[in-house]
C-alpha cells in the first residue's frame, strides 16, 4: 500500500476468527489530537452521497422474495460485475458511468490493494436503526477478499458462526484461506501504521451465574436478534406490511405518494426527511392498529382452539357470536367404525362450525385443529370485527423447531456469537479468507444517522 494512500494512517487491528483461521481487519480512521476523526477525503465522499440526488440509491426486493417482493431495509445499487444479492434487478452500473464520489471511492481502494483486481461495489445507504441481516457473500466466483468502507453514522458489525448444527462437519475442514495476490499481514504491518493489535477471537459467552430463565432469554434475544424466532419473524413481517405502505416522493409534484415496489432514492428521504418521518410515523400508527387487530384475531383462534380440544362433542355450544354449528351431530359419526378402530377418541371430536358472514378472503383464515387422536379437523374464525382490506394477510407464523427449542439459550449463545466490531466513519473493513464466508455470517445496523458503506469484490475469474 502506498504511503499516500487514505488509509495508510489508519490503526488496524486484526481478528483471527477461531474456525478456518480467515481474518476480519478493522482499520480504523485516523483522529486528530482533539480525538476528532481526521479522515478528509471520507468526509468529501460523504458529503458527496448526501447531496447527490442522483445516486440510484433504492431498496431492493432480494432474490430469496420474488414473490412477496419483500424489500431489503438498507438502499443499495451495484456497480461493475453483476452482484447476485441484487442481480436480480438485472442492474449494474458501469464504472465508467458510476457517479463521481464513487469513482473516487474506488480508486482509492484500488490504490490501497492493487493486487485484489476488484470488480464490483456494492453501494448502500442505511437510515438510522436499518440493518443487513445476518447473511454470507457466498457469491459463486467471490475472491477471497471483501471491504467495506464506511461513510456517517457508526454500525455495528456481528460476526456469527454461520450453523452450529454443523460446526463439526466444519472443524477439520481447514480450507486454504491464503489470498496468493494479497497478504494483509504486510498491510497492517507497515510501518505507516500507528499502531497494530492482532486479536484471536474468541465467542462471547453469557455469564454463568445466569439462572433466571427470563434474563436467558433476554440475553438471547440481544445475541439472536435475526435468528428465526417467531417475535422476529412477526417483525420481518411487519417490515414487509411497511414496505407495502411507503410511499415515495414524487418530484414533479413534490409529493409523497403510495408506492408498493419503489421507495424514494435515500438521497430524497434525507432532503425531505421531516415530510418522511411524518408520513412513516402514519404508517407506523395504522400498522399497530391493524397488529392489534389480527393478534385479537390469533387469540381468538388460539381461544377456540382450546375451547374444542375440551368440549364434548355431543354437547356443543358454540359461545363465540357468529358462530353456528353446520353439521349437529345427531348421529354419532362414529358410531359405525369398528370396535377394534374405535380408540374412544370420538368424544373429544369437535363439531365443524362456520361463520354467519363469510370470512375474508385471507391465507391462513382456517386452523387445523389436532385432535386426541391425531385428527386433523378445520375451524374457521369469525369475520374480524373490522374489515381488513387495509392490510394484507399475514402468512402462517413460521413454527420454531424442535431442535432450536431442546437447545439451552446459553447452548446457543457460546455456540454462535462471535464477534462485534464498532465501524465508525471512514473506518475501512477488509474480510480476507474464504472461510470467513464459509463458515461465519455477518449482520450490519447503522447506529446513529444515515450510514453509507462502500463494499468491493472480486467476481469470477482474476
Ligand atoms: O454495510 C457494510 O459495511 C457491509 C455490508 C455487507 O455486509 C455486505 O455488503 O455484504
Amino acid at each position: 500500500m502506498s504511503p499516500n494512500s487514505v488509509f495508510h494512517r489508519h490503526k488496524a487491528t486484526v481478528f483471527v476468527l477461531p474456525i478456518g483461521g480467515g481474518r476480519v481487519y478493522h482499520l480504523r480512521s485516523p483522529v486528530n489530537d482533539n480525538g476528532a476523526a481526521d479522515s478528509e477525503l471520507a468526509d468529501k465522499i460523504l458529503e458527496a452521497f448526501k447531496n447527490d440526488s442522483d445516486l440510484p440509491l433504492s431498496r431492493r426486493t432480494f432474490k430469496a422474495h420474488q414473490i412477496s417482493k419483500f424489500l431489503s431495509q438498507q438502499f443499495s445499487f451495484n456497480v461493475g460485475h453483476e452482484y447476485r444479492y441484487i442481480n436480480n434487478q438485472n442492474e449494474s452500473t458501469s464504472f465508467e458511468n458510476s457517479p463521481i464520489p464513487v469513482k473516487i471511492a474506488f480508486e482509492h481502494i484500488q490504490t490501497a490493494v492493487p493486487a485484489l483486481n476488484l470488480n464490483e461495489l456494492l453501494v448502500l445507504g442505511y437510515l438510522k436503526g436499518q440493518k443487513m441481516n445476518f447473511h454470507t457473500d457466498d457469491e459463486k466466483g467471490l475472491g477471497a477478499s471483501v471491504i467495506s468502507w464506511s461513510f456517517g453514522s457508526s454500525a455495528e458489525m456481528w460476526f456469527r458462526e454461520r450453523n452450529p448444527q454443523r460446526k463439526n462437519e466444519f472443524r477439520n475442514d481447514v480450507c486454504s484461506d491464503s489470498n496468493n495476490d494479497f497478504d494483509p499481514t504486510m498491510l497492517v504491518k507497515a510501518p505507516y501504521f500507528d499502531a497494530f493489535e492482532s486479536r484471536h477471537v474468541q465467542p462471547i459467552t453469557p455469564p454463568k451465574s445466569i439462572s433466571d430463565e427470563n434474563q436467558k432469554y433476554n440475553m438471547m434475544e440481544t445475541f439472536y436478534e435475526d435468528t428465526d424466532t417467531d417475535e422476529d419473524f412477526e417483525a420481518a413481517l411487519i417490515l414487509q406490511e411497511m414496505s407495502k405502505y411507503s410511499r415515495s416522493f414524487n418530484s414533479d409534484t413534490e409529493s409523497m405518494e403510495p408506492s408498493f415496489h419503489t421507495l424514494p432514492p435515500l438521497s430524497m428521504l434525507i432532503q425531505n426527511v421531516n415530510k418522511w418521518k411524518e408520513d412513516e410515523e402514519k404508517q407506523r400508527h395504522e400498522l399497530e392498529r391493524i397488529s392489534q387487530m389480527q393478534k385479537q384475531h390469533f387469540l381468538w383462534i388460539k381461544q377456540e382452539q382450546d375451547r374444542k380440544v375440551q368440549t364434548n362433542w355431543h354437547q356443543p355450544s358454540p359461545s363465540i357470536p357468529g358462530l353456528q354449528m353446520i353439521q349437529p351431530y345427531n348421529n354419532d359419526p362414529l358410531q359405525h367404525i369398528p370396535p377394534e378402530n374405535n380408540t374412544g377418541c370420538q368424544a373429544s371430536r369437535p363439531p365443524a362450525w362456520k361463520v354467519e358472514s363469510p370470512p375474508p378472503a385471507r391465507r391462513g383464515n382456517s386452523i387445523k385443529i389436532p385432535g386426541p387422536c391425531k385428527t386433523a379437523y378445520t375451524v374457521k374464525p369469525p369475520t374480524l370485527t373490522e374489515p381488513s382490506n387495509l392490510a394484507p394477510p399475514l402468512p402462517k407464523k413460521r413454527k420454531r423447531s424442535a431442535k432450536l427449542d431442546s437447545e439451552t439459550a446459553e447452548h446457543k449463545v457460546i455456540k454462535r456469537v462471535c464477534l462485534k466490531i464498532l465501524l465508525k466513519h471512514g473506518d475501512l473493513l477488509i474480510m480476507d479468507g474464504r472461510s470467513v464466508q464459509k463458515h461465519y455470517e455477518h449482520s450490519i445496523q447503522s447506529i446513529e444517522d444515515v450510514r453509507f458503506a462502500i463494499t468491493a469484490r472480486r467476481i469470477g475469474e482474476p
